[in-house]
This record gives structure tokens, C-alpha cells and sequence, in this order.
């Protein structure tokens, strides 16, 4: 078992402070750096936008995966990839026309993501699989940081490496919501190469060492 690429969410960093979390992010073991963009629509939250972004871009040493919670999201492909992103991310339940999305993405010469809200069957996946890079699989319902890791998503993980195995696909798992230290083995263990994690990270006593510790499951 490899170790699994680790994203902390900017969305727990301090926004006071936010150059001085980037640089502790590029200090650390970390692999990318996971924006959460909300727009109060598709989800009961907004968090930041664009000129957010192009600020963290500035400090960024390593890759922006940028998860898009917002409606419509193929009008933003663009501004995002200029703003940074490596990995954008599109909910699967925002979009009329998933493929033709992801051609976009991959247009861009981003990394092409989808993420799936916890109701949504990963089955729903099978169609479109090999079109993407990252399924980011959400253990907590979108919106907000701090909520508590839903345990069906081990099931849901199972299933879904079984579907990127049967069509030959490359697409990595990526965990999004609740991932701790005590979660992180058990699901790199059922199959998930990317984990998340906003508030274990940026709330603990020495975020570096819990990065560390979350890289070395
Ligand atoms: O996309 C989201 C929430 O909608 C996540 O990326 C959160 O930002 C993760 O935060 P924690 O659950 O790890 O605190
Ligand atoms: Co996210």
C-alpha cells in the first residue's frame, strides 16, 4: 500500500493569516492544496471565490485542487484554470452535461475531477470513469468544514475501485470530509489514494506533524 497523496482544505486555514498557512503547507509533507469554492446555491454556504484563489496562487508551491460547490460550474473552468487550479472539480449534481464537462476541463490542461455528494450511487460513475482523473468522494454532506466522517463511504469506496478495476481506469479516490487519524488507515486500506482534511489539520497543535502523520498511513 502506497502512501495516499494528502490535501489539506484551506477552508479551515486562518483567513487572517492566510500566506502564513500557504507557506506551512509548502513546508510540509503535504501533496496539494484543496480549495473549496461555495456559492450559497448548490450548497447552503459561500466561502471565497476567484480573487481568493489568484492570492493563494501567489504563496502556492504545490498544486491547486480546486472543488467547485456551484452551480453551472462550466462557465468558471476557465477563470479558475487562470487563476491556478491543476484539479477542478465539478459536482456530478451540477452538471446537465457531465462528459462535454470534463472535455472542457481537459482542454484547460487541468486534471479532470468529479465529486459525488453522499446519496449519489457511485454506479452513476460507470459511464464516464475513464473520462476522469479524480472522483472526490464526499464523506460528509457539502458545505461547511468540521462535520462528522459518514462511515457508508467505506462501502462506497469498494465499489467504486471495483468499477475504475473492471474498466482499466486510472482515476484516483480522493475522500473529502471528517478524515482523521482515526479514519485515514481504514480508508487508504479500502482503497482511497487521495484524503482531505480541513479541520484535523489546520485546528490541531502542530499542524506539520499531523499532515506527517495522516501521509505516513
Ligand atoms: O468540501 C468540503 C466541505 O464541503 C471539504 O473539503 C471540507 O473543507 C473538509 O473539511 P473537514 O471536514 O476536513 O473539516
Ligand atoms: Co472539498
Amino acid at each position: 500500500m502506497s502512501s495516499p497523496i494528502i490535501a489539506p482544505s484551506v477552508l479551515a486555514a486562518d483567513f487572517a493569516n492566510l500566506q502564513r498557512d500557504i507557506e506551512m503547507l509548502n513546508e510540509s509533507q503535504a501533496d496539494w492544496i484543496h480549495i473549496d469554492i461555495m456559492d450559497g446555491v448548490f450548497v447552503p454556504n459561500i466561502s471565497f471565490g476567484l480573487p481568493v484563489m489568484e492570492a493563494i496562487n501567489q504563496y502556492a508551491k504545490k498544486p491547486l485542487d480546486v472543488h467547485l460547490m456551484i452551480v453551472q460550474p462550466e462557465k468558471y473552468l476557465k477563470a479558475f484554470r487562470d487563476a491556478g487550479a491543476a484539479t477542478i472539480t465539478v459536482h456530478y449534481e451540477a452538471c446537465n452535461h457531465l462528459h462535454r464537462v470534463l472535455e472542457e476541463i481537459k482542454s484547460l490542461d487541468c486534471k479532470a475531477g468529479v465529486a459525488i455528494n453522499p446519496h449519489t450511487n457511485v454506479q452513476l460513475l460507470e459511464d464516464t470513469i475513464k473520462d476522469i482523473d479524480v472522483v472526490c468522494m464526499m464523506s460528509v454532506n457539502p458545505g461547511f468544514g468540521g462535520q462528522k466522517f459518514i462511515e457508508n463511504t467505506y462501502k462506497k469506496v469498494r465499489q467504486l475501485k471495483e468499477i475504475i478495476a473492471e474498466n482499466n481506469a486510472q482515476t484516483l479516490i480522493e475522500i473529502d470530509g471528517g478524515v482523521n487519524g482515526q479514519n485515514a488507515g481504514p480508508l487508504v486500506a479500502a482503497g482511497a489514494d487521495v484524503l482531505v482534511a480541513g479541520s484535523f489539520v489546520f485546528k490541531s497543535v502542530d499542524p506539520l506533524l499531523t499532515i506527517e502523520e495522516l501521509k505516513n498511513q
